[in-house]
């Protein structure tokens, strides 16, 4: 079953074009990450899934209806977290959950508030004042905030963004169990990881447009390159002009695609006896969303 599904959604600010003709469906119980870098439309395109902003044209359906507006029957089944949320200082964690379950119509109850503090593993903090919450804290709280109301469909913009690994991985677990427990999650979001590890289908987008789709292993094995060699030289131009599909990453990194690895690496070694350059910190690795990304905009999606 189909929970969302958008066509031709288009959203403009002047002259820039921050959403520009995209088309995309939503399973249900499945996890959607929309994947590109700052800028490209992703906080545009959820908010007006979420109904914060306005669309300019295009269709949106929700459960297979065409709506024209998200009305109050859309918001009772979505769930949003928004990039920044604002929260009372100096309430706790416990009275935030109580004051935005408040703001729906379901009976939340204690138990629920309770379990909701679990499930982001805020136990400690549950008496805690919000100004005394770290970042990763603040961020799972604004899921639970997400979650009040026991929504079908979660919305999650850049969930991890300023968060460290470890509370990174921390809120990627709850997505995972989010998943497994039956909701459907579209989550935008700029770490190719991020989208690697959670989603079950992928949207890269760029410029306001959807420029691929697919599930992460479609999307890789479009690339048909299995891996990729990465290194440092003192001369990166000279290969660059010998060695074909090299890229430079940064001033004095090179990356080769690579089908046959033992291939590249004697190409590279040969090139490097005759050239006399110096070639260190030598890295193979698999292909993934960034190399899509890469090969799709000439572009790294990080800045
Ligand atoms: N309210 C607004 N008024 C004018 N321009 C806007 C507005 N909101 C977004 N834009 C522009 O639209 C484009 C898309 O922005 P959007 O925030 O949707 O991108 P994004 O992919 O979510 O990026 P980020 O990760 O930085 O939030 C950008 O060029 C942005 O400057």
């Amino acid at each position: 079953m189909k929970v969302i599904a958008v066509k031709e959604l288009k959203k403009y600010y002047g002259q820039v074009k921050a959403v520009d003709g995209i088309s995309f469906e939503v399973e249900e119980g499945t996890v959607v990450a929309m994947l590109g870098p700052n800028g490209a439309g992703k906080t545009t395109t959820i908010e007006i899934l979420e109904g914060l902003r306005k669309k300019d044209s295009g269709e949106i359906y929700y459960f297979g209806k065409k709506v024209e507006e998200i009305d109050e029957t859309i918001k009772q089944m979505i769930g949003v977290q928004l990039q920044k949320t604002a929260f009372f200082e100096y309430l706790t964690v416990y009275e935030t959950l109580e004051l935005f379950a408040a703001l729906y119509n379901k009976k939340v109850d204690k138990q629920r508030i309770k379990s909701l503090i679990e499930l982001v593993a805020l136990e400690e903090k549950a008496k805690a004042k919000i100004k005394e919450l770290s970042g990763g804290q603040l961020q799972r709280l604004s899921l639970a905030v997400a979650l009040v109301n026991d929504p079908k469909i979660v919305f999650l913009d850049e969930p991890t963004t300023g968060l460290d690994p470890q509370a990174r991985r921390h809120v990627w677990q709850i997505v995972e169990d989010l998943r497994k427990s039956g909701k459907t999650i579209f989550l935008t979001t700029h770490y190719m990881e991020e989208a690697e590890k959670l989603a079950d289908h992928v949207l890269i987008m760029d410029h306001g447009k959807i420029i691929a789709e697919g599930t992460v292993d479609q999307l890789i094995n479009s690339l048909d390159m299995e891996s990729y060699v990465e290194f440092w030289t003192d001369q990166p131009e000279k290969l660059l002009e010998k060695l074909e599909g090299t890229v430079l990453l940064n001033h004095d990194k090179l990356q080769i695609p690579a089908k046959n690895v033992e291939e590249v690496l004697h190409k590279l070694f040969d090139l490097s006896k005759t050239l006399q350059l110096k070639i260190d910190n030598i890295v193979i690795r698999r292909s993934n969303l960034e190399d899509v990304f890469l090969k799709l905009t000439g572009r790294l999606l990080r800045d």
